[in-house]
């Protein structure tokens, strides 16, 4: 799906100005301009994002330091599709991992404070930059990887799975999944998409059902992530691994991401089918109880 928007964001000018208009991708950068970065390896940082880009390999480490738990709020979302604007726009920036500074957290998820009891406009803002991230990871012209080193409940877990591959340190104490259900609350319907993707149909139908949290090997077991190392090795094996990944000639990630954004589309199609379906029969509902 990520290689799917990649190649529409590259080929299909029409699409791409659609998902602006969805990603409302305006929106961080109009509070800070992008910055090129010109030095040979070089550190960026906010507040809640550090950035340290190595101009040699074009590799970038984002590490996420939100204390206490990366969770992701409006401000934070904001940082993060900042940063990863300035890095799209650097040329030479080949390779993203995103990582966490926090211990035992890779990311709580949304921000619970953030989500309830705030003004429609905050909310509807708080929405559009949750949405962002998620296309500009998905739409990303890099490789990315998720170097998972801690619990990725929730948005937590949508984040790593934006990805194109996850590595999840292995401690049985840290968990990952979409365990919205668990909280009482209905999973959007992109984020399920982005878990079939990932895992297909018959497991994210367990995953959301149950809201699910896996432990890292269970994780491994249904490909929810990809690879499993020591606490201490995430990052040295997530840079490892984008080596392999950037040895691979840019066309053939072109190839496959034709192929996979004829699913995309195949799915959006269908989605859009069915939120038409709701609404005629949330109307029929209405319109039967009046009467
Ligand atoms: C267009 C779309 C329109 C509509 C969509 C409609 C509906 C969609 C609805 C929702 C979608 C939601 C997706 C989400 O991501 S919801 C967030 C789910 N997150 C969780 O369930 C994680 C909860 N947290 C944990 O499980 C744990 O905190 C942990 C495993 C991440 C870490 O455990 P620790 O033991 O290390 O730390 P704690 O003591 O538990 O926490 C420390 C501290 O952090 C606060 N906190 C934890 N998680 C969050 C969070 N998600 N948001 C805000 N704050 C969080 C926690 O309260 C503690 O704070 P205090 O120290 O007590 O102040």
């Amino acid at each position: 799906m990520k290689m799917a928007l990649r190649a529409c964001l590259r080929t299909k000018p029409g699409l791409t100005a659609l998902l602006s208009q969805l990603s409302c991708s305006g929106h961080a950068a109009a509070r800070r301009a992008p910055a090129l970065v010109a030095q040979r390896s070089s550190s960026s940082t906010s507040q809640k994002i550090k950035v340290d880009f190595d101009q040699s390999s074009g590799v970038a480490v984002m590490h996420m330091q939100s204390p206490p738990v990366n969770s992701l709020s409006l401000e934070f979302l904001t940082d993060v599709c900042i940063a990863l604007e300035k890095l799209e726009m650097d040329k030479s920036c080949r390779g993203l991992v995103v990582t966490s500074s926090q211990p035992k957290v890779f990311s709580a998820g949304l921000d619970i404070l953030d989500m309830y009891g705030k003004s429609p406009e905050h909310c509807a803002e708080f929405w559009k930059a949750v949405q962002e991230m998620w296309l500009k990871f998905y739409g990303s012209n890099m490789i990315t990887i998720a170097a998972v080193n801690g619990s990725s409940p929730a948005g937590g877990c949508l984040l790593s799975m934006t990805c194109d591959y996850r590595i999840m340190a292995d401690n049985p104490r840290y968990s990952i999944g979409l365990n919205e259900t668990k909280l009482g609350i209905v999973a959007p319907f992109w984020f399920k998409d982005t878990m079939v993707n990932t895992v297909g149909h018959r497991a994210t139908e367990m995953a959301l059902q149950l809201g699910l949290l896996y432990s890292p090997a269970e994780a491994l077991k249904i490909g929810l992530v990809d690879q499993l190392v020591h606490e201490d090795q995430v990052l040295t094996t997530a840079t490892e691994t984008m080596t392999k990944w950037l040895a691979i000639p840019g066309i053939l990630n072109i190839s496959y991401t034709c192929h996979f954004f004829h699913l995309w589309c195949c799915n959006l199609v269908c989605t859009i089918c069915s939120c038409v379906c709701q609404v005629i029969a949330a109307k029929k509902i209405h319109l039967s109880q009046d009467f």
